[in-house]
């Protein structure tokens, strides 16, 4: 068994382990909305994203600890995906900058920025659906020296990048349980299969930083915690994890900081035992006008003005007339 690590991080035998470093850097790290991390990797600031008059993302200042899992979360439509896309070259944004490792990633495409480092998990689409679990898996490689024109011209280098890849293609297949699936099409599997092969497709880049977009959404519970147990691994290995979930108990349990959004902006940040007391979050997913429960204050209040309405009916009933009208319609 492992020896037990201290707060710091650091086990009896002076081994390092990446979830308790990450959570030592954060304990004392203030739950304020664009607070400095110790060690940020990716910093954004000032980044906004419309859509017509829709302003899906306004983020003014947004550190991401290294080696952390970051859980982003936020109602429907809070721009969370939108975010995704920005940081990843998949969209551009109207203003803002942001940077990995110091480096700025604007304007870049979305295969520079996983070139740099920064890759992004994506639903498997119809067209993936067709190709088979390996092809999948190639085309998450980076790097291909067959795709630049001189390197094409030399058929060799490309065939022993190739083999390269597809040996670790396979690697990673074993490593995800889904070598015995590499021939069938990617469409044919589980939903927690394909969550599989979509965290294994953005390993093929050697990322240091992988953003997860929904990784438990259907996902049967057996594979549940097959899966947590991958993203937790990304961690140990010491790459910076940022997912969006919709799931709290998934959120609870993986995250070492959580950002909330809603309606393009962050309103809320800290460990998750922080966020569901806070009260921004609470308003933004009930939605402003929900029904909170009452305060003694409200009860009394409103008991006072029904036993005031009745003496009012009783009185005007006593002396002969009606209750004055409200209004005329009844509610
Ligand atoms: N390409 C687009 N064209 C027009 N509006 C868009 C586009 N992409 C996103 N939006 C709008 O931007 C807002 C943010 O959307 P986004 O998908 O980023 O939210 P989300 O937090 O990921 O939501 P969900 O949890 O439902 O996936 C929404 O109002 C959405 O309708």
């Amino acid at each position: 068994m492992p020896a037990e690590p201290n707060p710091t991080g650091a086990t009896a035998s002076g081994a390092r382990v990446p979830a308790r470093l990450a959570q030592a850097a954060l304990r004392d790290v203030p739950w304020e909305v664009g607070v400095a991390k110790p060690d940020p990797t990716i910093v954004v600031d000032g980044v906004t994203r419309t859509f017509g008059g829709l302003t899906a993302v306004s983020v003014d200042h947004l550190e991401i600890q290294r080696g952390g899992i970051t859980g982003l979360i936020g109602p429907n439509g809070a721009g969370k995906t939108t975010l995704f896309n920005l940081l990843t070259g998949f969209d551009q944004p109207d203003s803002g900058t942001w940077t990995f490792d110091g480096r700025s990633l604007g304007k870049l495409a979305p295969h520079q920025v996983a070139r740099l480092g920064v890759v992004r998990t994506f639903q498997l689409t119809k067209a993936l659906s067709r190709l088979t679990v390996l092809q999948n898996m190639l085309l998450g490689a980076q790097g291909q020296k067959g795709e630049s024109f001189f390197s094409a011209l030399v058929p060799a280098l490309w065939r022993g990048q190739e083999k390269a890849n597809t040996e670790k293609a396979m690697e990673l297949l074993r490593r995800f349980k889904l070598d015995a699936k590499k021939d069938d099409f990617a469409g044919t599997l589980s939903g927690g299969q394909r969550k599989l092969l979509e965290m294994a497709r953005a390993l093929m880049s050697d990322p240091q930083v992988v953003m997860l977009d929904e990784p438990m959404a259907g996902v049967n519970p057996a594979l549940t915690q097959s899966l947590l147990g991958h993203v937790k691994d990304l961690r140990e290995e010491g790459m910076t994890v940022i997912f969006v979930e919709h799931d709290m108990d998934v959120v609870r349990d993986i995250s070492d900081w959580v950002v909330v959004m809603a309606a393009g902006n962050v309103i809320a940040e800290g460990p998750p035992e922080s966020i569901s007391q806070n009260k921004a979050v609470v308003d933004a997913y009930l939605g402003a006008h929900h029904d909170a429960p009452l305060t003694v204050e409200d009860e009394d209040r409103q008991l006072a003005e029904a036993e005031a309405a009745i003496a009012r009916e009783s009185e005007g009933t006593e002396a002969g007339t009606s209750a004055p009208d409200q209004g005329g319609t009844a509610r």
